[in-house]
């Protein structure tokens, strides 16, 4: 007899059925959390075999590519601090060719590439960057659809940002530059006044007011917080790539919780920016129903319709929350501006200080530009603006100062997801970090010639020489004595993009936007300032100074003491 009937009863008695059921229900459970515990073991061990067969596939694809070898289990990372990395690279490659391997942990794999051919072919079919610029920006500015690291999310704003750059906003350069020359230059004299001028800061005020009259219009020039807006700015700008190093973001950290207080503070000084701008906008939009543009640009006809003849980087445009088709509803309404903002000023003053500095110690180059001021001058006395596009000693200036100082050593791509093949039979494994070390690229002696490291606009010029049936042409590469008269018309300006070694705004699916707007603003930056003063460097300051990584960018160090001696006023 069973326990749960009672003597004389032939049934179970309803206690006995209710714990006969939970012991059902017991067993069951317990038979579905074990079925539960099974799947998930297979499951977590199927990842686990998944990743450690890839982490084979990229030990045995790596192995295959030649490089230092590794002095521990745990590879190079810690050898290498951000100012020698580019050392190592730079011995790896002496020794093991073009492409190589460095190997920063077990599991990490960096492979460098500095042929420029296969550069090129690399930075075509590597779409997404390395998290960690992203990350920056996204910590500072709150999510958004420009510099992340995939190229998907930032391909349709990237190409609205290009339309807009390279359409109507490139007839603003001009205009802007000469803007810009008078009110920095109103600055420099109150600083002059107490004393020398350095480099560093000259070239972020001008940057900085170049990038804000672009996406805020001219009323930014005026407007009473740019000061503030420019050292938050700066201050955000030294510890960014510090917190966007972390893992994990560091919560716990006073520091970090500091540093997001500047990024909100710059973010309600950026709404204050947009609203003047949309006063400014009012007002423009009114005149230029007047009258008609006030410059003529043959590229504005064919570029997309301009959304705000005005010609300013209109930031609802930028901050349009309706991208990829869909709302993005994450995107911090600002975060485009304040990037845009950040790495225009960054690079831009990088490159501007560069010039300064060639420019102070090659007064022979200073001279030349000036004399392309004073020919485009007699052509057009009445015109106000200068027509950057004829001084061709200025523009390979411009460049090559550029070439001679990238904004950042490293351009860094990632192939996440599937092995790169490149055409020479060689296979980068999916899971390797990919870079093209600039520096070492656009000083290489085999890409620029023995006077790579020298600085020599003149290797941007040929010489058009006519010959009886065809033109040719000769690269004015040289001393500067052999070198072209302005005057005449028998040089040409070369496209600094033929060559493959010339990647100061990148290459590729992931290019610089601003490359064009940039070159065309800066130099016309210089056609005003040259104009009215001459550049001479401080005596007794530092006449070599070296590029090195600060503030998130290359920036000529120590950073040279310039005098500006105005024209037709020297004693
Ligand atoms: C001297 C000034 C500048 C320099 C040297 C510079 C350089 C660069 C470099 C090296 C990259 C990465 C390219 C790559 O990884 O292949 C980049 C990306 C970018 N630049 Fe610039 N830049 C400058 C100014 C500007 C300006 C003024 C703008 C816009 C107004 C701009 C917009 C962008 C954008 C949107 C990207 C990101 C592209 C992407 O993530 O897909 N840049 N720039």
């Amino acid at each position: 007899m069973s326990s749960c009937q009672s003597p004389g009863t032939p049934l179970p008695s309803p206690s006995c059925h209710s714990r006969d059921n939970s012991r059902f229900l017991r067993d069951y459970a317990a038979t579905q959390i074990n079925a539960f515990l099974w799947i998930s073991l297979i499951a977590v061990t199927l990842l686990l075999l998944r990743k450690l067969f890839k982490l084979f596939a990229l030990w045995a694809k790596g192995s295959r590519i030649s490089g230092l070898p590794c002095p521990s289990f745990y590879g190079h990372s810690k050898l290498i601090s951000e100012t020698n990395l580019t050392g190592l690279l730079s011995e790896s490659h002496n020794k093991y060719g073009s492409v190589v391997k460095l190997w920063l942990g077990p599991t990490q794999l960096l492979v460098s590439i500095k042929d420029p051919v296969l550069i090129k072919e690399m930075l075509l079919k590597a779409e997404d960057k390395l998290p960690l610029t992203g990350r920056a920006f996204q910590l500072a500015f709150g999510p958004s659809s420009l510099f992340s690291s995939s190229f998907d999310k930032v391909q349709k704003r990237r190409e609205l940002l290009a339309a807009e750059l390279n359409g109507y906003l490139l007839q603003r350069a001009n205009v802007i530059s000469t803007k810009v020359v008078d009110h920095v230059m109103e600055k420099l004299h109150a600083i002059m006044g107490k004393g020398t001028l350095d480099c560093k800061i000259v070239s972020q005020h001008m940057a900085f007011s170049i990038m804000g009259a672009t996406l805020f219009g001219d009323a930014f020039l005026a407007w009473s917080k740019a000061s503030v807006y420019e050292e938050l700015l700066m201050m955000i700008a030294k510890d960014a790539c510090f917190w966007a190093s972390y893992g994990v973001t560091p919560f716990w950290k006073q520091g970090f919780w500091r540093y997001q207080r500047l990024c909100m503070k710059l973010k309600s000084l950026t709404q204050d920016g947009i609203e003047q701008c949309r006063q400014n906008y009012k007002l423009f939009s009114h005149m230029d129903k007047n009258s008609n543009s006030e410059i003529s640009n043959p590229e504005t006809k064919n570029a997309p319709e301009a959304p705000f003849s005005s010609g300013i980087l209109m930031p609802d445009n930028l901050s349009s929350q309706e991208c990829n088709g869909h709302v993005n509803a994450r995107e911090e309404p600002c975060g485009n501006i304040m990037r845009v903002m950040f790495h225009g000023c960054l690079t831009t003053a990088g490159l501007i200080g560069n010039i300064l500095a060639r420019l102070a110690t090659h007064p022979e180059i200073q001279d030349k530009i000036y004399s392309e001021i004073i020919m485009s001058r007699k052509g057009a006395q009445k015109q106000k603006q200068q027509n950057v596009d004829k001084m061709l000693v200025l523009l390979a200036t411009v460049y090559e100062s550029a070439r001679l100082m990238p904004a950042g050593p490293l351009l860094q791509r990632c192939s996440l997801k599937h092995d790169l093949n490149l055409k020479t039979g060689l296979t980068i494994p999916a899971g390797a970090i990919l870079v093209v070390p600039v520096q070492l690229v656009q000083m290489d002696d085999s890409c620029w010639g023995n006077d790579a490291r020298q600085f020599n606009p003149y290797r941007f010029l040929s010489k058009a020489v006519k010959g009886p049936e065809l033109a040719h042409i000769s690269s004015l590469a040289g001393t500067v004595e052999d070198l072209v008269d302005p005057d005449q018309d028998s040089c040409i300006l070369d496209d600094p993009n033929h060559n493959a070694a010339f990647l100061p705004f990148g290459s590729g699916t992931r290019a610089c936007v601003g490359q064009k707007f940039v070159i065309l603003g800066v130099a016309a930056l210089f056609a005003s300032l040259l104009e009215h003063y001459e550049i001479r460097l401080q005596p007794g300051s530092e006449d070599d100074p070296k590029p090195t990584l600060n503030d998130s960018v290359l920036q000529l160090l120590p950073s040279p003491k310039i005098v500006f001696m105005k024209r037709n006023s020297r004693e």
